[in-house]
């Protein structure tokens, strides 16, 4: 069969392609039916990336968050019409050790390789997880980057020492209201504190017990783990701040993506005795327990509900540009895509 798939080419540049696919394989066809916008597919759409990156990595389909409903599958795993969130990492070897989001082997979709903006998407049966049917499909769409903060819980768990009596959340954004709630919901007895930039933005966080402007954060705050959910180069200065305020022995988790390499006060990590750990990314198991914990729990699909600020229907190429425009202007939120091309 022709799969069609929209390619990012060049910057604002999207064109349509044609793809030659065969039903003989044991690829899984899904047909997308809610996609969500990432930073990092704005980094590709606005050229934010650097040249090198950009010839590397371009041309390919954008959007990672995404799911769909199985129209095809030679497995026999999924029934027909069962709607799956699909894992944009893609191994291509097995570690004892390193985790396959971190194997420097592995592929992820949407970053130099074609992303969930197709007809059709091709995909490996372990590479899919059942979505409940009575989830909110716009909620369901960004399931990838809930599953990021919870593989970040999940490696926190094991790096972490066992006194977790109040936890620091440094970004008033997306990912930091993700991880939040995330904290929330798995240490309920904890004292979880937010730290942004924005009233409004803070004002989203009312199962926080404290949320602080980082300019106004009173000299006696501590606690005892943090989250870096910033990014950019403001996450230099959170990174920082977290050391600053962080009590001796904690760990700090970092999830913002930063272009450029930050300034971080090494001595403080030192004397402090700091573990500092990155986590990017994720595997299908943390999108299966994302999956429980939306079941375990129905407030936090709930709580995600808030995050979506704008649904765009998707029936051409214009459109697609029309909601990659209206996130850029976007203060808080995830813009879902309906994909209906
Ligand atoms: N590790 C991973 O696997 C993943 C990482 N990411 C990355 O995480 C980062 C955040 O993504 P997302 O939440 O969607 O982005 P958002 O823009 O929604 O959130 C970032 C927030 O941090 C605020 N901020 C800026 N500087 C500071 C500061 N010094 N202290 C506290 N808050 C600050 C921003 O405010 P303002 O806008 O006013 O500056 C904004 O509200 C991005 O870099 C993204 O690429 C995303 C997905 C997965
Ligand atoms: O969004 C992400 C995962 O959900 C990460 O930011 C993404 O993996 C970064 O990819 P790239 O190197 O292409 O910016
Ligand atoms: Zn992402």
């Amino acid at each position: 069969m022709i799969n069609q798939v929209y390619q990012l080419v060049a910057p604002r540049q999207i064109e349509v392609t044609y793809d030659e696919r065969s039903l003989n394989s044991d690829r899984v066809v899904v047909r997308p039916t809610y996609l969500s916008i990432c930073h990092a597919d704005q980094r590709y759409f606005t050229g934010s990336r650097s040249a090198e990156v950009l010839a590397k990595k371009l041309p390919m389909a954008m959007i990672h968050e995404g799911i769909g409903k199985v129209v095809h599958d030679p497995s026999g795993t999924f029934k027909i019409g069962t709607l799956v969130a699909m894992v944009p990492n893609t191994p291509s070897e097995t570690d004892d050790i390193i985790g396959e989001n971190y194997l420097r082997t592995s592929r992820f979709r949407s970053s130099g390789y074609d992303g969930y903006m197709q007809d059709y998407v091709f995909i490996q049966p372990d590479r899919l997880v059942e979505v409940p049917a009575d989830l909110d499909p716009e909620v369901a769409a960004f399931t990838e980057l809930v599953s990021v903060s919870v593989h970040a819980m999940t490696r926190f768990d094991q790096i972490a020492h066992s006194r977790r009596e109040t936890f620091g959340v440094w970004g008033d954004g997306n990912l930091g209201f993700i991880t939040a709630l995330m904290l929330r919901k798995l240490y309920p007895e904890a004292k979880l504190l937010v730290f942004g930039k924005t009233q409004s933005k803070l004002d989203y966080f009312s199962f926080a017990d404290e949320t602080y402007y980082i300019d106004q954060i009173p000299d006696d705050v501590s606690f005892n783990h943090g989250f870096e959910c910033v990014g950019g180069i403001g996450s230099q200065y959170a990174i920082n701040q977290m050391i600053d305020y962080i009590i001796p022995e904690g760990t700090m988790a970092l999830l913002g993506v930063s272009e450029d390499p930050v300034s971080v006060n090494t001595r403080m990590i030192l004397e402090k005795g700091l573990r500092v750990y990155g986590s990017s990314r994720s595997t299908p198991a943390d999108f299966a327990r994302t999956m429980e914990l939306y079941q375990m729990y129905p407030d936090i699909p709930a709580y995600l509900s808030n995050l979506v600020s704008g649904v765009f229907q998707i029936r051409q190429i214009e459109d697609i540009h029309q909601a990659f425009e209206s996130d850029l202007t976007n203060r808080f939120g995830k813009t879902v895509m309906e994909w209906c091309m």
